[in-house]
């Protein structure tokens, strides 16, 4: 069973298609990134999951089962949700905060200590919220979204406005609640560190779902430029024209190394030639980064 599938989807706010026609579906236990510029569609996406909005026309299940109706009390328990701006009753203590939470959730109160030690915040547990950085209040976000221990979390936006090592910690238990196989939703215009914590990535722009898989998969479909660097003395004109034949441009990069791009069939070939010339010290094949690959898709820019 998919942990989410939409079918379909639309959903419109008056004329304006927030979603439209959007097919895609979450395994369980992987982590994805929803990515898309502002008004793409992701907290609407993050909404209907929720079930906290409707379809105007398509099917969503979560679980196997609508997350609207009857279902919805019972798979919300299942769900953990961590929105963009996280805000809280600043004259109460983070501690109470989270038991509040917890009683809303019908989860046990008792667990909430362990889960302000987990992120972070046992030090100021007693303190007033209105007394918390931007960080501080989004760790408290972070443990209340933990509550009951969800299969599926969404995290809108989550390391917005957190400082390095903020966003590191935020990734180091993202990673620790994949391996325990937890579904992860995080949904981000932010892309520089997202890339080693996805099992996926998916790329929305006005509503339309223009891209889904793994950055591998991504990177096939983007079919970006090869790029090559290449180090030492090796240049000569037998080897320039044999990969010009290839459509393989050269340029000096500005490490000293030589620079090589060209169509993305031409890399065994051009390897090939590259291996068997004197002087070369080392090769290295650049990938395309998500943010090349985003920028690429999202907005028809070639890199
Ligand atoms: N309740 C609403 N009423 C009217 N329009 C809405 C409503 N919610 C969202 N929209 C519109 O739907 C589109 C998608 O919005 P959404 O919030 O899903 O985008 P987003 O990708 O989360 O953007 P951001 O990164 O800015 O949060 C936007 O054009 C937005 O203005």
């Amino acid at each position: 069973m998919r942990a989410v599938e939409l079918r379909g989807v639309t959903r419109r706010y008056g004329r304006l298609a927030a979603l439209e026609g959007v097919n895609w579906s979450l395994r369980e236990g992987e982590v994805v990134g929803l990515l898309g510029h502002n008004g793409a569609g992701k907290t609407t996406a993050m909404k209907l999951i929720l079930g906290v909005a409707e379809p105007s026309a398509g099917e969503i299940l979560v679980y196997g089962r609508p997350p609207i109706g009857r279902h919805a009390h019972s798979l919300r328990r299942r769900l953990g949700y961590l929105p963009e701006n996280v805000s809280f009753y600043p004259q109460m203590t983070g501690r109470e905060v989270l038991r509040y939470f917890a009683r809303l959730k019908g989860e046990a109160p008792a667990q909430c200590d362990a889960l302000l030690e987990r992120v972070g915040l046992n030090a100021a547990a007693k303190r007033r919220v209105g007394t918390y950085s931007k960080g501080m209040r989004q760790r408290l976000g972070l443990a209340q979204a933990l509550l009951g221990t969800p299969r599926l979390l969404l995290f809108d936006e989550p390391t917005v406005g957190l400082d390095p090592i903020a966003t590191r910690d935020f990734y180091r238990t993202v990673d620790d609640l994949r391996r325990q196989g937890t579904t992860i939703v995080l949904c981000s215009h932010v892309l520089p560190g997202i890339e080693p914590h996805i099992d996926r990535a998916a790329i929305l722009r006005e509503g339309r779902l223009l891209a889904y898989g793994t950055i591998e998969e991504l990177r096939m479909q983007a079919a970006l430029p090869l790029r090559i660097r290449v180090r030492g003395s090796w240049r000569q004109p037998e080897v320039e024209g044999a990969l010009a034949g290839l459509g393989i441009t050269i340029r000096d990069a500005e490490s000293g190394d030589t620079e090589l791009s060209g169509p993305p069939a031409a890399k065994m070939r051009a390897l090939e030639a590259l291996v068997a010339t004197q002087g070369v010290e080392d090769i290295d094949v650049m990938h395309p980064s998500l943010e090349a690959l985003y920028a690429h898709i999202s907005l028809g820019e070639a890199r």
